[in-house]
């Protein structure tokens, strides 16, 4: 499924057979980018403040800096500086480096720790620099003025919303693909783990498929997996962007958590950041060591289609025909499995078309 060398979106596939669900809402952050920021952009250089969570990685973060390797792509002007060295006084609203650094248990994934109060695209720098950078190295941003969303959409990356990107290295190429569900499920469970540990209501994040984060029926929160092939590694860079205190223009997790309790407390980007690597570095393992069925009925708990119906409209020639299907899972290669009404199993593969995946997908009986 992934080509040699090539960069791709785990979510591209080809188009026959469509299916009809209920209408669904607008995506909050897929929004067209203002021109203006692009340009300001292009004309002062990126700032990028480095850090690590022990002194081997503060150590890696110097040597970063000294050699001055790490691009952007279109050679945009990029000023290193090793945390706690900062360009100027950070705003009330910048990413508390040492807040993240503090609650960071893991062994690998977030230690060498990237910041930028603004930039194009944490995707790209951590996608551009892949090689440079060791595995598990992350790259945050309180702003994206070029954010990237899935299907080549932009990414809309207020102030307030967690943005970040970290390396990845798989041997094997056929669980890739299912990579993306163990990164939502670390964000929903991470979600959950800061609710338990503050006595607070649980939010219901969910998992719509194959990688967007719906809450109270809206979209919260996306995640980009693309990957290349490089001396039979699957290096992969994963990108997350999820609304934690931007209101507008629909739905954050400090605003439901508002409606839903009375205590103080709010959900900040530094905890949800530290929480997520911790779960995820968990997830991972059990997935590489156990396979995706250690992981499936959490997976299952926590998204949105177990049981939904959904409408197949197979155009055969001069006919089209409609077929209800209903969603049972996960196939192993991570499309998804559905039966029909005269209990036919099938798998359904997005058409790469429509925007949302359930508007088109590709059906194929097993
Ligand atoms: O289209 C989607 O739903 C996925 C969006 C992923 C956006 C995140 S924000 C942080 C990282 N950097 C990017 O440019 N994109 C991802």
């Amino acid at each position: 499924m992934l080509s040699s060398n090539s960069l791709r979106n785990f979510s591209q596939h080809s188009s026959r057979v469509f299916i009809h669900l209920r209408p669904q809402k607008k995506p909050i952050l897929s929004l067209a980018l203002s021109t203006a920021a692009e340009e300001m952009d292009s004309q002062s250089p990126c700032i990028l403040v480095l850090s690590g969570k022990s002194s081997a990685e503060i150590e890696i973060a110097k040597s970063l800096k000294s050699s001055n390797t790490l691009k952007l792509p279109a050679n945009g002007e990029v000023r290193i500086f090793v945390h706690p060295e900062i360009p100027r006084p950070p705003s009330e609203d910048s990413f508390q480096i040492d807040l993240f650094l503090k609650s960071l248990l893991t062994n690998q994934f977030g230690r060498l720790f990237i910041w930028s109060p603004r930039l194009p695209s944490t995707h790209d720098v951590v996608s551009h620099n892949f090689c440079e950078l060791p595995i598990g190295a992350v790259c945050a941003a309180d702003v994206q003025s070029k954010g990237r969303g899935r299907s080549k959409n932009v990414w809309e990356s207020p102030i307030g919303c967690l943005l970040f990107s970290f390396t990845i290295q798989m041997d094997d190429g056929k669980i890739v693909p299912l990579l993306q569900y163990v990164i939502s499920l670390a964000i929903t469970e991470a979600i959950k783990e800061i609710c338990d540990q503050n006595g607070l209501p649980y939010l219901d994040v969910r998992i719509k498929w194959p990688n967007d984060l719906y809450l109270n029926g809206l979209k919260v929160g996306g995640i980009l997996c693309t990957s290349t092939y490089k001396s039979k590694k699957f290096n992969v860079s994963a990108g997350i962007g999820l609304n934690v205190d931007n209101e507008k223009p629909t739905v954050c997790l400090n605003a439901v958590l508002r409606e839903l309790s009375i205590a103080s407390y709010k959900f900040t980007r530094e905890d949800i950041l530290a929480a997520f690597f911790n779960k995820f570095e968990n997830l991972y393992n059990l997935f590489i060591y156990q396979g995706f069925q250690a992981l499936e009925e959490l997976y299952y708990k926590t998204w949105l289609h177990s049981g939904q119906r959904v409408i197949v409209q197979e155009k055969n020639e001069e006919r089209v025909v409609e077929n209800v299907v209903s969603i049972q899972g996960l196939t192993p290669s991570g499309y998804l499995l559905a039966v029909g009404e005269d209990n036919q199993m099938c798998e359904l593969h997005p058409d790469g078309n429509s925007f949302d995946f359930f508007k088109g997908l590709v059906r194929r009986n097993l």
